[in-house]
């Protein structure tokens, strides 16, 4: 069952619940290591990432149980093995948001180090040289970064040479039990960052600047017990909004919020999209032809990175042309051969694709190497005249809860074979 099959050409109409956001849930969990809990994480998400955090958390020895009927999350307990192993962070490059935590309670943390994937080589740097600046010694040793920090944190002024996501998260998660006051300049200021911080707050830390690109953490002794309700997925409602725009439909995204989704509503509108603020959510309506419009990605509120290859799909069957720049990730584009097979007309050199908008689509098997890859492949197939395969259903796991179960209740012709 690692295949889904479509056959394209009819508009979605309907509801799609959006569930608790990913990039949100993952450094939510580790922030269990940072206290004895409990930690309980309402609106969690059933996905690959989570269950892999969650035998990552128990191998440290943490209690967490994943009531998949209440979506919650608990955790508890305290670490009693400081090593993150080579087999769970190569599955998943968020695991090393484990090490800021583990270092601030423990002083001490052994986390592989993961390597390059398949959108970049995504290196660690700025996570290593922050806790350095906070007083951790790392040694690298046989693929593994050593950190140790005996004598516990120190506050420090981190200024971030380039926004980095899951460096703030680290550094946020250290700075809450280190020694001192801790300032974090040109922070990444995504919502899953604001989450993260206020679910620190309600765990007894003291962070100002939540929302901005400074943040500055006074160091507490101990965190305690919290409730903590997880932000809705951002990009999971960015992709659905494109599912109804690419097949010129009307869809309702059940609790996905305007706030979260930054320059994507400014630029879907641009191309022709009607984006709605209603009571529980939005509604996204194409009643006319799509238009070519540009993206440049950028650390939030601009253009996410995660909603490139999705607006690529969209883009595709747009009037005119729309040039697509990615500069997160440099290896952004995998996406890019599949959909020329699906008969989309992209050039792309460096870090620029041009897309020349075509009448229709047509289906095929298609694969890709990641998890936005390969659903812009489905929403290409949701366009497409005829049937399309997309193999490697397991990228889409990591991210997508019963993605062919919530497209088929708004009218999609989509299986898993
Ligand atoms: C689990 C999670 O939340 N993943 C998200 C997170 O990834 P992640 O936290 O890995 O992304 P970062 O924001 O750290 O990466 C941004 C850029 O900085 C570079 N960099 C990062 C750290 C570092 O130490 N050195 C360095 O050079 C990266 O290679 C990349 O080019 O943010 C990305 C950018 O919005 C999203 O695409 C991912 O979905
Ligand atoms: C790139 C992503 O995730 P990760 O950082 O976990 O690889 C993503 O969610 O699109």
């Amino acid at each position: 069952m690692d295949r889904i099959r479509i056959r394209g050409g009819r508009p979605l109409n309907g509801s799609i619940p959006i569930g608790g956001a990913k990039n949100a849930t993952l450094p939510l969990m580790a922030a269990g290591l940072l206290s004895d809990g409990p930690l309980v994480l309402e609106n969690a998400p059933d996905l690959a990432d989570i269950a892999t955090m969650r035998h990552l958390l128990a191998q440290h020895g943490l209690t967490v149980v994943h009531d998949k009927a209440a979506r919650t999350l608990t955790l508890s307990g305290a670490a009693t093995n400081l090593e993150a192993p080579y087999d769970l962070v190569r599955k998943m490059r968020a695991s090393v948001l484990v090490m800021g935590p583990l270092v601030a309670r423990f002083g001490e943390a052994r986390v592989s180090l993961p390597g390059g994937c398949a959108i970049g080589t995504r290196p660690v740097d700025l996570h290593i040289k922050g806790l350095e600046q906070m007083g951790a010694v790392f040694d690298l040793e046989g693929g593994y970064m050593h950190a140790k920090a005996p004598q516990g944190l120190k506050g420090a002024r981190i200024i971030f040479p380039q926004v980095s996501v899951g460096a703030t998260e680290n550094l946020l998660m250290a700075a809450c039990l280190a020694d001192g006051v801790t300032e974090l300049v040109n922070a990444a200021r995504e919502p899953e960052i604001g989450d993260l911080a206020m679910c620190l707050m309600r765990m007894g830390a003291r962070i100002e600047g939540i929302g901005t690109d400074r943040l500055v953490v006074e160091g507490v002794k101990t965190l305690g017990a919290a409730t903590h309700p997880i932000i809705p997925d951002r990009i999971e409602a960015g992709t659905y909004a494109c599912a109804a725009a690419i097949t010129g439909g009307s869809v309702f995204l059940e609790g996905a919020r305007m706030v979260d989704l930054g320059a994507v509503v400014r630029v879907m509108r641009e191309a022709g999209v009607d984006v709605a603020e209603e009571h529980g959510g939005l509604r996204v309506t194409r009643s006319n032809g799509l238009r070519g419009a540009d993206v440049m990605t950028e650390p939030f509120p601009g253009f996410a990175t995660d909603m490139q290859a999705q607006f690529m799909a969209l883009m595709c069957v747009a009037e005119g042309a729309s040039m697509i720049t990615e500069t997160i990730f440099e290896n952004r584009f995998m996406h890019v051969p599949e959909l020329t097979r699906m008969g989309a007309r992209i050039k792309y050199h460096g870090q620029s694709a041009i897309v020349r908008g075509v009448p229709k689509l047509s289906g095929a098997p298609v694969m890709a190497t990641d998890l936005r890859a390969s659903v812009s492949l489905v929403l290409a197939g949701l366009a497409a005249q005829g049937e399309t395969i997309v193999n490697r259903v397991y990228h889409l796991d990591r991210g997508y809860e019963s993605i062919e179960r919530k497209l088929g209740a708004v009218g999609a012709e989509i299986e898993r074979v």
